[in-house]
């Protein structure tokens, strides 16, 4: 393998680069962004008075294989001193809020969380978890999350618990997104033990293999729970780039937006604005429907398959507010669309990450997120809202959710439009086929990053990993 063209320059284009630039194998990496910054939803504004805002990802957890594999690549890139690890002993691990029925209540945890009844929930979680394992076993091979959670653990938890949690982590609808392709350690634990309780406690399946570098295992130990960087999160694909550009074997093109690539006889030729460029294999770490316009049309089944996966718009509101205004303490709380569909949830970011306040004088900084697969019918055409408007319905729900009455001293208003996929019931069987189309075809081209295989950051940067071993072998 000679040439490679990685499409995208976001956290999967780059870490697609980084693990092929330790290739041998590979002489030549040409990354081609359409934007004029890399790192995609990896965006942090840093302000000179030192307070940093996070308009994407915010905590990135160490937990798992993919935790460890990025905390591998964190330590490799020299990151490790910029670390802002929380422990699961910190507030902002323990306390998250459910805002139901006009009132916050915080998500019940531990034993004592297990055994009694909490309010938002009628009766105490344990009774549900005893009858979950006598549960039969669903002969689907996919089925919505609501599905799935009222089938075993009752429709409150479904309605209330598992609502809030799809919108506080794919913007999404629980009844509309794949359990399968969501929440895999769910579906295999049902699969492999008959019951998530049982999955739980035995392990719900095998997992991929990822030794533990010095800083994973640090990790471990020191039980984080999630972790960000001293000047944000964006500090990673900034790292990532630095590092690329060492190594003398890529290209980084921003302001490059693929138009059209077309198979040759040599690989592809990939058409841009201003020039064409050859590669002999494809990375796309593109948008599905970004890298579905491109492709010729002798492509059709994947075409089609690419353009059928959704995504969601969110809009993301960075407040500032002078002084310490919080009434509780916490990462943030989270609605079930039953009690208001447009607004997802809000996130204290200065409780996890108080480096990331202002340096001087006491500040809170919160972040409201909303829209997402509720967007259209709250505030029609994404680009027909104004940004007044977005302001102002944040701000009334810090009011009526936290009692805070004093106007934001700084605020920011971003509209990300198609930001997070959608793994709708069935997306497993079109990821299948798409892959199965490219290898009968034998396109000399991977799929990576987030409309594909998990939409964390953690699973962004694996996918990368996972793609480049399979083309060059371990
Ligand atoms: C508001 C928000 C909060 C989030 N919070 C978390 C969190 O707390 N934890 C977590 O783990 N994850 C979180 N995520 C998810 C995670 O950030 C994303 O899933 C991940 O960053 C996606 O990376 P990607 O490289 O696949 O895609 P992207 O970041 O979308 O990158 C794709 C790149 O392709 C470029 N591009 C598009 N079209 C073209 C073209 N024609 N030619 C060339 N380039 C093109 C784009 O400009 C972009 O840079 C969050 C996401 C959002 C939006
Ligand atoms: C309110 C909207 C959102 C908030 N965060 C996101 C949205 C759409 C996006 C997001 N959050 C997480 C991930 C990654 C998942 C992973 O596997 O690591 C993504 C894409 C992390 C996350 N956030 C919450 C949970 C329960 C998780 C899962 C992992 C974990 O347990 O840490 C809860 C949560 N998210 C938001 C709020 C306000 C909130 C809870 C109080 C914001």
């Amino acid at each position: 393998m000679r040439t490679v063209a990685v499409l995208g320059g976001g956290i999967g284009g780059l870490a697609t680069s980084y693990y092929l630039c330790k290739s041998p194998q590979i002489t030549k990496v040409i990354v081609l962004e359409s934007s004029s910054r890399l790192g995609g939803w990896l965006w942090s504004t840093r302000r000179s008075d030192g307070a940093v805002f996070e308009h994407g990802p915010r905590g990135i957890r160490p937990a798992g294989a993919v935790g460890r594999n990025t905390l591998n690549m964190v330590e490799d890139l020299g990151l490790a001193a910029e670390l802002l690890p929380i422990t699961y002993s910190h507030v902002a691990a323990k306390n998250r809020y459910l805002y139901v029925k006009g009132k916050l209540h915080r998500m019940p945890s531990g034993i004592s969380g297990l055994l009694r009844t909490v309010p938002p929930f009628s009766r105490p979680l344990l009774l549900s978890v005893a009858k979950e394992i006598l549960v039969k076993k669903s002969k689907k091979d996919d089925e919505s999350i609501h599905s799935f959670v009222s089938r075993r653990l009752g429709q409150e938890l479904a309605d209330i618990a598992v609502d809030s949690l799809c919108r506080g982590v794919f913007a999404g609808d629980c009844r509309k997104l794949s359990v399968r392709s969501c929440f895999p350690p769910l579906y295999n634990a049902e699969q492999h033990r008959g019951s998530l309780t049982l999955g739980m406690l035995l392990g719900s399946g095998p997992s991929p293999v990822v030794v533990s570098g010095p800083l994973a295992q640090r990790s471990l130990k020191e039980s984080w729970a999630q972790w960000s960087l001293k000047r944000g999160v964006e500090s990673l694909p900034e790292s990532i780039s630095d590092y690329l550009q060492q190594s003398g074997k890529v290209e980084l093109h921003r302001d490059a937006a693929v138009q059209r690539i077309c198979p040759s006889p040599a690989g592809w030729k990939i058409h841009l604005e201003n020039g064409v460029v050859t590669a002999d294999h494809i990375f796309s770490a593109l948008p599905a429907k970004a890298l579905s316009s491109a492709l010729p049309s002798s492509c059709q089944p994947l075409i089609q398959e690419l353009q059928d996966i959704a995504t969601v718009t969110v809009a993301v509101v960075n407040l500032e507010y002078d002084g310490s205004i919080l009434p509780v303490t916490g990462f943030g709380h989270l609605l079930p669309s039953s009690e208001d569909p447009a607004l997802l949830g809000v996130v204290y970011d200065s409780v996890p990450f108080p480096e990331h306040n202002r340096s001087d004088g006491q500040t809170t900084r919160l972040t409201v997120m909303m829209g997402g697969a509720w967007f259209q019918e709250e505030f029609g055409p994404p680009e027909m809202v104004t940004e007044e408007r977005l302001l102002e319905r944040a701000t009334d729900a810090v009011s009526f959710h936290l009692g805070v009455n004093s106007s934001p001293c700084w605020s920011l208003v971003s509209v990300h439009r198609d930001c997070i996929p959608q793994y709708y019931e069935g997306h497993h069987r079109r990821v299948e086929s798409m892959r199965s189309f490219i290898k009968k075809n034998e396109l000399p081209l991977s799929l990576v990053g987030a409309c594909y295989d998990g939409v964390s950051v953690n699973d962004v940067i694996f996918s990368g990993r996972t793609a480049v071993q399979e083309l060059l072998g371990a």
